[in-house]
């Protein structure tokens, strides 16, 4: 009995010293929670017990709420400590600005190293440096107006498709949630602009690379939002690092083999490697590029994987949320089916800088209302250095889509408007999806 306290205090010895480094983290963290403004925090835990028993949904709506108060006290940040963690949220366009334009806070934070087992190296997870300018360099010319042309026949090919999916909804008019058909259309959009290849998950949607990608990426918000899973053996006792295992193979696999096979097939003449960028897909330009000559395989390979990963998801997102204001907007439906013009618009929520938050309003965007207005505030695809090469991307696909939507059918809501809130995952999913019924015209 009389050696049990020496030998436990000898083993929390041990302990200190295995996890000085970690333990020195997080004693810094919670030094800095103290000095900045945001909700009371617990010792060493911080603000960890707010968030353990929301779900995404209810987070979104806390964050927003305590954002809201921090502002009406007249902050410009705000921030939510977790263990060894700090989140720290800009309050307004003018502090984002002040963020976004540094040339020196370039780096991502540790969430995004659960995708490096995917993305490796690629140019959204590399750290400021030689090696992500090089690469940012030769990916961002893809997105050229002239390289967008030609990618609106596969967004035209893609949504006329969906289109047909969906008549199937018209005729019957049952209801139908429409962010998995979306999500499916996107998907096949990105495999065919960055690839040039047709996945057809639209017809497939049990394919295994389909499945691996949406597994995937379930399983890092997953991974993100429950603390205990970010202890590596907890994570691998429960299963989840065969789970994750077992997508990332699929997937390298898939885009291995497309790569290789799309080599050769330059390599043997079947490619034109001289035909003008124009034609060409974001792989066979990373292929056929003197600017990759020095490139591995792997890097070509993780460069595509981020297209799929950051290209699809972020604008079938985007354009849902959009079907759902619109089918609650009747007016505003119409009026843009009449005029179908170039609008677009995301949900932001400061209050200061757009009144009722929620309501969806694009006049909000016309030149008029924008004076006045910081360009920081409205910054969906973030800014800066680090902002996103695919928007001009995203936003043509966006319009063909909505194109085609609004075209052939009128978008009647099927539940009230707050009834499907947005739920923090990497892009803010639809807590019950997008339940609409469609109307043929
Ligand atoms: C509505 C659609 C989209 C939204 C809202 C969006 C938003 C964003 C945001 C906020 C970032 C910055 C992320 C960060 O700071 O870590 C980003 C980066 C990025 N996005 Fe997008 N994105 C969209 C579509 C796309 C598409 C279609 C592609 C490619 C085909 C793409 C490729 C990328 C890449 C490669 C980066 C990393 C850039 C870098 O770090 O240099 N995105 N995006």
């Amino acid at each position: 009995m009389a050696l049990i306290i020496p030998i436990l205090f000898t083993l929390f010895l041990l302990f200190i010293i295995q996890n000085y480094k970690r333990i020195s983290w997080i004693l810094k963290v919670c030094d800095y929670g103290k000095r900045l403004p945001g909700p009371p925090i617990q010792p060493i835990l911080g603000n960890t017990n707010t968030f353990v028993d929301k779900d995404g949904v209810q987070m979104i709506e806390y964050i927003v709420k305590t954002a809201n108060e921090f502002r009406e006290k007249g902050e410009k940040i705000m921030r939510f400590q977790l263990i060894g963690k700090m989140l720290v949220l800009p309050l307004d366009g003018e502090t984002a600005q002040s963020i976004l334009q540094s040339t020196t806070e370039l780096d991502k934070g540790d969430d995004y190293g659960f995708a490096r087992a995917w993305l490796g190296r690629s140019v959204l997870l590399e750290g400021y440096g030689e090696r992500w300018k090089s690469h940012r360099r030769l990916v961002t010319p893809t997105f050229h107006f002239a390289k967008l042309e030609g990618y609106l026949e596969v967004f035209n090919r893609e949504t006329k498709i969906m289109m047909e999916i969906l008549d199937e909804f018209a005729k019957s008019g049952e209801t139908v949630d429409l962010f998995p058909y979306i999500k499916r259309c996107t998907l096949d959009v990105i495999c065919g602009t960055a690839m040039g290849i047709n996945v057809d998950s639209q017809h497939n949607p049990s394919d295994p690379y389909v499945k691996a990608v949406e597994g995937f990426n379930k399983l890092s918000v997953t991974h993100a939002m429950k603390p205990h899973l970010q202890n590596d053996f907890i994570f691998w006792i429960l299963g989840y690092q065969k789970q994750k295992d077992d997508f990332v193979r699929t997937m390298k696999q898939f885009t291995g083999k497309v790569t290789a096979e799309r080599r050769a097939a330059i390599e043997s003449g079947e490619v034109d490697q001289h035909s003008s960028k124009r034609d060409m897909n974001f792989l066979d330009i990373l292929l056929c590029s003197k600017e990759t000559s020095n490139w591995s395989e792997e890097d070509i390979r993780e460069e595509v994987d981020t297209f799929m990963f950051a290209g699809h998801d972020t604008t079938a997102t985007s354009f849902s949320w959009m079907c759902w204001n619109m089918a609650h907007n009747p007016n505003i439906q119409e009026k843009v089916y009449e005029e179908l013009i170039d609008i677009f618009a995301v949900f932001h929520s400061n209050p200061n800088v757009f009144p009722n938050p929620e309501k969806f309003d694009p006049d909000r965007f016309l030149p008029e209302k924008m004076d006045g207005r910081n360009a920081y505030d409205y910054i969906p695809f973030s800014a800066g250095l680090r902002n996103c090469v695919g928007q001009k991307f995203s936003q043509l696909n966006e319009k063909v889509l909505l194109i085609h939507m609004l075209k052939n059918y009128k978008i009647e809501p099927k539940l009230a408007f707050s009834k499907t809130r947005p739920s923090l995952e990497i892009v803010s999913k639809p807590s019950n999806g997008i339940p609409v019924r469609l109307i043929r015209r």
